[in-house]
């Protein structure tokens, strides 16, 4: 037999995987069907369900469904320990019931994205399809205007002329964001039923435009869960930030857990658990690992033993807060001590809260989101510039400073930038600090939005900005400046009749040359910005 092709193996690799969603799809239905009975107690399928999930939780990993193998185990697990117990014990049978659903929910994620990503083959990846604008909007000089303008932010923008052709097009397709008018060529858009189910069923964004406003349509916009309602005329650097921040806020990724405790398959267990709830775990092994894993992984939140044997969860909290790079760092402890003395002496140490040991898997995904939740919008408070959300100048140091000690130790180049408004001055002079304002907000959005995920922007100064760029060559790092400013320079600002565009000078620096510390690069950064004001702005300088 001739060798097969490489594509010949991927081909049937992929069949193999095309096979396996579909009986993954059956799988799923017979899930539901036990699931039913036993909302009414009948616990007459449980051999079949425990067979069942102990298959999948063994499959689904081979077939990239990491994720479904962790909730397929969890729910052998649970239904394991209600065959066990002695009577028909209901939270048991609520437990299973939940992971079931969990299971399920998580299967129906895989076979939708695993739809859309195959329709969506001509646009490119999930990831630029949540890039994807589509625009159905009755001013045609306006829709021209916001297309060139987000354009220049990044995004794929088409344009529709009627609710028809939207919902032709989302049979093959779905953006991230629809934006279109509360009326087109007559018709409402509260009306299109069909449409509006398609959008909500996709979970595409919606946002309206609308001519009139009265409290009725903004209600029946919320009604159609609408994340943005904006009246004529249109504040176009006003629409640009609020569509940032919408792809921006589902990118959100503040879910990182760490977990210490000396009961392995404790740990793994509560892995399990949160991982199921989408969160991202370390599972840290050796106690005397701890601040490099720490470092590497940079979690939201630590979850503590507080008795493990040679170190207890006072001393490790106590060495993680010596070190200035996490000492923001939320700590949990997770003890079986109820002695609410010791736990206070504890937290003496270090550590901000407890979780008292056993917690069920619901209280602990509960607990924990919560206080990822709560973590995140205190740090937003503290470390985010209210006029353009970046974080402030102690923020962005830190991060300059946690980068250079990953340098030290992993030798991953990195670069630094220092960005400078041109003749700031003068707009402002010009045309008033409010829309000087909205200069900065824009430059702050297009850093957001053009960066890579990994990079870090702050606001320095009042028209000042420092980033960070991660495992960055300075050629690149460059680059990445260079497009930014093309952008930028596109970019219209309207005061009253007249319009204006904005420049930008930057320094950028790389840890190549070898600073003594994060401080010097930041300086031999600014020194790079002074050399690019001098050769006449309007450009990157780099060192
Ligand atoms: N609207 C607004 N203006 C600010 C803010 N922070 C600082 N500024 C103004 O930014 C201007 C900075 O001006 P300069 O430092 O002289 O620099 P420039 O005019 O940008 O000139 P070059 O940097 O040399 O190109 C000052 O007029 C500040 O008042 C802010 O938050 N909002």
């Amino acid at each position: 037999m001739p060798n097969k092709s490489l594509a010949d193996i991927q081909q049937a690799m992929q069949q193999l995987q095309e096979n396996f969603l579909r009986k993954l799809e059956t799988h799923a239905d017979i899930l539901r069907g036990i699931n039913k009975q036993l909302q009414n107690e009948d616990i007459s399928s449980l051999n079949e369900l425990i067979n069942l999930s102990h298959q999948l939780a063994g499959s689904c990993g081979t077939f990239q469904l990491a994720d479904a193998g962790y909730l397929a185990r969890q729910l052998e697990v649970v239904a394991i320990q209600l065959q066990q117990s002695a009577s028909v014990d209901t939270r048991l049978i609520h437990l299973v019931s939940d992971a079931i659903s969990h299971f399920t929910d998580e299967v129906d994620l895989r076979l939708l994205k695993n739809n859309s990503v195959a329709s969506m083959s001509e646009i490119g990846s999930p990831y630029q399809q949540k890039q994807l604008i589509w625009l159905a909007l009755e001013d045609q000089i306006l829709c021209t205007e916001l297309m060139a303008q987000l354009s220049a932010f990044g995004y794929q923008v088409v344009s529709f002329d009627s609710f028809g052709a939207v919902q032709i097009a989302l049979l093959k397709s779905v953006p991230g964001l629809l934006f279109c008018s509360a009326e087109l060529k007559g018709e409402s858009l509260l009306l299109q039923n069909q449409l509006l189910q398609y959008v909500s069923e996709q979970q595409c964004k919606l946002m309206i435009f609308s001519i009139e406003d009265f409290f009725e349509l903004r209600v029946a916009a919320v009604r159609i869960n609408a994340a943005g309602f904006f009246v004529s005329p249109l504040d176009v650097p006003s629409i640009l930030h609020r569509i940032s921040k919408l792809f921006d806020d589902s990118y959100i990724t503040d879910k990182k857990v760490a977990i210490l405790d000396d009961d392995l398959l404790l740990a793994e267990h509560y892995s399990w658990v949160l991982k199921s709830a989408g969160i991202d775990v370390l599972l840290v092994k050796e106690p005397e690992q701890i601040i490099s894993e720490l470092q590497n992984f940079s979690p939201d939140l630590l979850l503590l033993d507080m008795h493990m044997p040679g170190y207890s969860g006072s001393d490790i909290s106590g060495v993680i807060r010596q070190y200035d790079s996490l000492s923001s760092l939320h700590i949990t402890f997770l003890s079986a001590e109820h002695d609410i003395k010791q736990q206070l002496q504890a937290m003496s140490f270090g550590a901000d809260d407890f979780i008292t040991k056993p917690i069920s898997n619901e209280n602990l995904i509960t607990s924990v989101r919560l206080t990822l939740a709560r973590n995140k919008e205190i740090k937003s408070l503290i470390e985010r510039d209210s006029l353009t959300g970046l974080i402030k100048h102690s923020a962005i140091k830190e991060a300059v400073a946690r980068q250079y000690d990953l340098f030290k130790r992993s030798t991953d180049q990195f670069c630094v930038a220092m960005l400078d408004l041109d003749h700031f001055k003068n707009i402002n002079d010009s045309y008033g600090h409010a829309m000087g304002d909205v200069v900065i907000s824009t430059i702050a959005t297009l850093l957001k939005k053009r960066l890579r995920r990994s990079d870090r922007a702050g606001r320095y100064g009042g028209e000042e900005f420092l980033i960070v760029l991660p495992n960055c060559k300075l050629q690149h790092a460059e680059e990445a400046l260079n497009t930014i400013l093309r952008a930028f320079r596109e970019i219209h600002f309207s005061a009253g009749k007249s319009q204006f565009s904005c420049t930008f000078s930057a320094g950028v620096v790389s840890s190549e040359l070898e600073y003594a510390d994060a401080e010097d690069m930041i300086k031999a950064a600014d020194e790079a910005l002074y050399q690019a004001k001098k050769l006449g702005r309007d450009q990157i300088f780099s060192n």
